[in-house]
């Protein structure tokens, strides 16, 4: 089980405490001149990819102390209890098993008693046979037509993770079959997706853990009504709905037939779901091949997950990279730079998983935390955050670590496209690391025959301190197994990060309050039913109601 250390009682927080003092005086461009052997000292390879930590504010020295960290905080045997299968996930009296769902060895996996992996195996099954009866045409609409159209509704983790795997991988989907995604319960969500589709040769999958979210329930009812309008007979529902939920009960009393429903399990967390049948999407819009090899890849980063000693574990150094900005640098966000257009869901799909699992401020003791916890993740595709915020990532007043995320061989090979892109790429952490100082300024200056009070007063509007940590991911290329080994990689850096923290990663109560209050209100802006606010939200409900007719 998970241990109750407080991080900042251990030895290592005080060492690091100390060495953060020296570290963060130091500029990584000398760094690099003092050490010619530093990328090769601090960078890692693994299978299709090179993780060069190399310009992070850190020696080896700070690898080694905040390995120990992880070692006084228990992190081995934590990493051990997950993948047993032990009730990790105190809170809610549950196991975190996504492992298992990436599990393709020959061994049981036993949960009380039962093994789990045939239960995995079952359902995967299922969605094999589901995927290729769709393509091979076996699977027809109501008037016999092929499905031509997957509408998945879902939200949060039945939603992030299938949308943003399925475009990241759009240069492998199948022809002739689309995929589209359903989530806001803003009614312009369903309109907008719905208006492009025809009702004849358009399957939903309803993806939903619990089957009792409002948004999903809300989102399939207005589906099935669009539906109906023109299928008219509730018969032909069974033929073109599907569940994907832990919740049979639920999912029969919406009207969908027990062998619509392709199930998974409490130990599988919303955010890390996309390995189980909530991946139906993806395996349809992939063929389930694909799908599958997304699973191999999550599955081989498992194993150098769970096997590597932690001073050359990836997911790990990344966590512990995470803990020293956020607690010794004070920094309060961190930067997804994905380079490449087909991984740009890929910062929202991390605020879920990071955010949603570590935003917490009260430790495994039930007492609040006294050191931060899990920085704001935000990001967007390079180039074009080149052209909007990294103005502030290069000169603004907070550091800000990024991971720029790239892959060599492009899907796309179009003239030059990839050479410059990659161009930018390798710049930008170059620039970030290095900045411009001031003899260089003037000098670049200098050669522009300017007046001396110009330049004297462009200066140091020029100038760029540099020293900003970069984290470099690059990969051969963009496969369904790197993705699926990049997306392991993250969820286990949240799970270090959570140990280490001493937080229990894998619930999320602090969703609560807002989903009861919006219950309630719901109940006085469509049934008229009175309640006391305060003066704030009174008045905004007021303004609404005089103006939304
Ligand atoms: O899959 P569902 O049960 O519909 O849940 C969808 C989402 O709902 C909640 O808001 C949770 O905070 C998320 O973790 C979850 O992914």
């Amino acid at each position: 089980m998970l241990k109750n250390i407080t991080p900042t009682t251990t030895q290592a927080w005080q060492k690091l405490q100390a060495h953060y003092n020296q570290i963060q005086a130091q500029q990584l461009r000398d760094l690099f001149a003092q050490d010619t052997e530093r990328f090769q000292k601090l960078s890692l390879q693994f299978e299709d990819f090179l993780y060069d930590l190399s310009k992070n504010r850190i020696t080896e020295e700070t690898l080694d102390l905040l390995v120990t960290l992880a070692e006084e905080t228990a992190l081995p045997g934590a990493i051990e209890s997950m993948f047993a299968g032990e009730k990790i996930n105190v809170t809610e009296n549950r196991a975190v098993l996504h492992t298992a769902l990436r599990n393709f060895t020959d061994t049981e996996l036993l949960l009380e008693g039962e093994n789990i992996l045939k239960d995995v195996r079952a359902v995967q099954q299922q969605m094999k046979t589901f995927c290729d009866n769709i393509h091979n045409g076996t699977l027809k609409g109501y008037t016999g037509k092929a499905f031509r159209h997957v509408v998945n509704i879902g939200i949060g983790g039945s939603h992030l993770g299938p949308q943003m795997v399925c475009e990241a991988l759009k240069s492998y989907q199948q022809p002739n079959l689309e995929v589209h995604f359903i989530s806001n319960v803003d009614g312009t969500d369903a309109a907008e997706v719905l208006k492009k589709l025809d009702p004849e040769t358009t399957l939903f999958i309803i993806a939903s853990k619990t089957f009792t979210t409002k948004e999903t329930i809300t989102n399939a009812i207005t589906a099935r009504s669009w539906f109906l309008q023109q299928a008219k007979n509730q018969a032909h529902v069974s033929k073109h709905f599907v569940a994907l939920s832990t919740n049979t009960a639920e999912v029969e009393k919406f009207g969908i037939a027990p062998e619509n429903i392709f199930q998974f399990w409490d130990w599988v967390g919303g955010r890390f779901s996309l390995w189980s049948a909530i991946g139906l999407s993806i395996a349809c819009a992939l063929g389930y091949n694909r799908f599958e090899e997304l699973l191999r890849g999550a599955e081989s980063m498992d194993k150098h997950f769970r096997k590597t000693p932690l001073r050359q574990n990836i997911p790990v150094l990344m966590a512990l990279l995470s803990i020293w900005y956020t607690n010794f640098f004070n920094c309060q966000t961190h930067a997804i730079l994905p380079y490449d257009q087909y991984m740009r869901l890929l910062p929202e799909f991390l605020q879920q998983l990071l955010m949603e699992s570590n935003g917490k401020s009260t430790d495994r003791n039930g007492q609040p935390v006294t050191y931060q916890t899990q920085p704001v993740v935000w990001g967007a595709a390079g180039t074009n955050s080149q052209h909007s915020f990294f103005q502030l990532i290069h000169q603004g007043t907070i550091l800000i670590p990024c991971d720029f995320i790239a892959a060599a061989k492009t899907n796309n090979p179009i003239g030059e496209h990839q050479a410059l892109l990659m161009s930018n790429y390798f710049a930008q952490t170059e620039a970030l690391m290095k900045g411009k100082n001031e003899a260089e300024v003037r000098e670049e200056l200098e050669k522009k025959n300017m007046a001396a009070n110009e330049l004297e007063s462009l200066l140091p509007h020029k100038l760029f301190e540099g020293n900003k940590p970069t984290t470099s991911i690059m990969m051969r290329q963009l496969t369904p197994y790197n993705l699926g080994s990049l997306l392991a990689m993250y969820e286990h850096k949240t799970f270090v990060q959570g140990v280490i923290l001493n937080i229990y990663s894998f619930d999320q109560w602090g969703v609560e309050l807002g989903k009861q209050l919006a219950t309630s209100i719901e109940q006085e802006l469509l049934r008229d039913k009175k309640a006391a606010h305060d003066a704030s939200t009174t008045n905004l409900i007021q303004y609404y109601q005089q103006n939304s007719n």
